[in-house]
């Protein structure tokens, strides 16, 4: 990537030779400003995250930043356009230029759910997170982890592919721990760089002789996952009142009741958020559960026009019983009874009888 930037009385900049035009501002992230550009040659939007680097170890956390995102080319990580950096006044600014991803973070799409009191549903939730996984195996596969992963750090295209991006906390998936100094060393790292409601447990209290791995993204994971079903984070609620987070992971999870996405995905949840790291699913794992999951799980919209509300197993019955809610009109009268039979071939080897309600 080139060096070289000029900044032009238009508003415009110059990154590898090729000039951008400002739009407008974005975003602001812990670290840095995101400004919307144009491409004067190619016409396409990106986004320019510009981070001011305080010192020389800032300019290579930067720098390390830009590594990450072109050591990746994956559908679900977010790719890199082009860099530079800037010396002004004795400090120096990254300038890291982003596709632009219109449909904003996933944290947005929540947010508008809850403003309108609506929910995901479950289909659209495996989605997502079939997605994110797929970009953090292609990490865990090459040996890193990404550290900061939540709803603001994944971004959505219009069919909702999930990219992962804010690649600046990653770093190598194995960190072994010798002795008490190495370990308020990362605890100190991760109090700055994993953001404290979607960080793992095993960060707020670093152990003086321990493995830290990629099972860190996992329980960010989970909570990502819990964000989706519920549109805030498990944390979320700890952290503005002032509570204490590091003691609130060590319990497990807690899903609200009653609850209207599936047992298995609930099940899911609860395996993903095991305190205990050495509990925690890999990657590879939860992908195999999503698969199942997307195949067999009838709990999830269907495009027939009617929604399956509850699938359970009484204590004790081999019995399945199906809360169904059709729609009112007299024409889905019949397609409720497709999603009956749809269900009935799908259990009638497990089950005996099916009760419907
Ligand atoms: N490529 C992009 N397309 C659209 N919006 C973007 C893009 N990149 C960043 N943003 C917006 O800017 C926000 C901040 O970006 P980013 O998370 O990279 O900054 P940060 O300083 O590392 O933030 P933090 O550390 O607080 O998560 C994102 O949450 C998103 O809303």
């Amino acid at each position: 990537m080139g060096q070289t930037l000029c900044i032009c009385s238009r508003g415009s900049i110059t990154i590898d030779n090729k000039r951008y035009y400002f739009i407008q501002k974005l975003d602001e992230g812990g670290f840095s400003y995101v400004d919307l550009v144009e491409g004067v040659q190619d016409g396409r939007f990106y986004a320019l995250k510009r981070i001011l680097c305080h010192d020389r170890e800032g300019r290579q956390e930067a720098q390390t930043e830009v590594e990450m995102h072109r050591l990746f080319s994956h559908p679900n990580i977010l790719g890199l356009a082009g860099h530079t950096f800037i010396e002004r006044g004795g400090k120096s600014e990254a300038w890291i230029l982003l596709p632009y991803v219109q449909k904003g973070s996933l944290w947005s799409v929540l947010e508008k759910l809850r403003d309108k009191g609506s929910f995901m549903p479950e289909r659209r939730i495996l989605k997502v997170l079939q997605g994110i996984c797929s970009g953090l195996k292609a990490m865990h596969d090459r040996g890193y982890a990404h550290r900061d992963l939540k709803p603001t750090n994944v971004l959505l295209e219009e069919d909702d592919r999930p990219l992962l991006m804010d690649l600046g906390s990653m770093n190598r998936s194995r960190m072994e721990v010798k002795g008490t100094r190495e370990a308020m060393t990362v605890q100190d790292w991760a109090a700055q760089r994993c953001t404290i409601s979607y960080r793992a447990p095993e960060l707020f209290n670093v152990e003086s002789h321990c493995v830290i791995d990629d099972r860190t993204d996992i329980w960010s994971l989970g909570c990502v996952l819990y964000s989706m079903m519920f549109l805030e984070g498990p944390y979320d609620m700890v952290f503005q009142k002032g509570d204490s987070v590091a003691l609130a992971v060590q319990n497990p999870v807690t899903i609200p009741q009653p609850c209207s996405y599936s047992e298995s995905l609930q099940n899911l949840l609860s395996s993903i958020m095991g305190s205990n790291p050495q509990e925690r699913p890999d990657v590879n794992w939860i992908l195999d559960q999503i698969q199942d999951m997307t195949c067999s799980s009838p709990n999830t919209q269907t495009n027939m026009g009617s929604r399956v509300l509850h699938v359970g197993q009484s204590r004790g019955s081999r019995d399945l019983n199906v809360v169904l809610l059709s729609l009112a009109r007299p024409v889905d009268l019949r397609k409720t009874h497709s999603v009956c039979e749809h269900m009935q071939n799908l259990y009638s080897d497990k089950h005996q009888g099916i009760k419907w309600y």
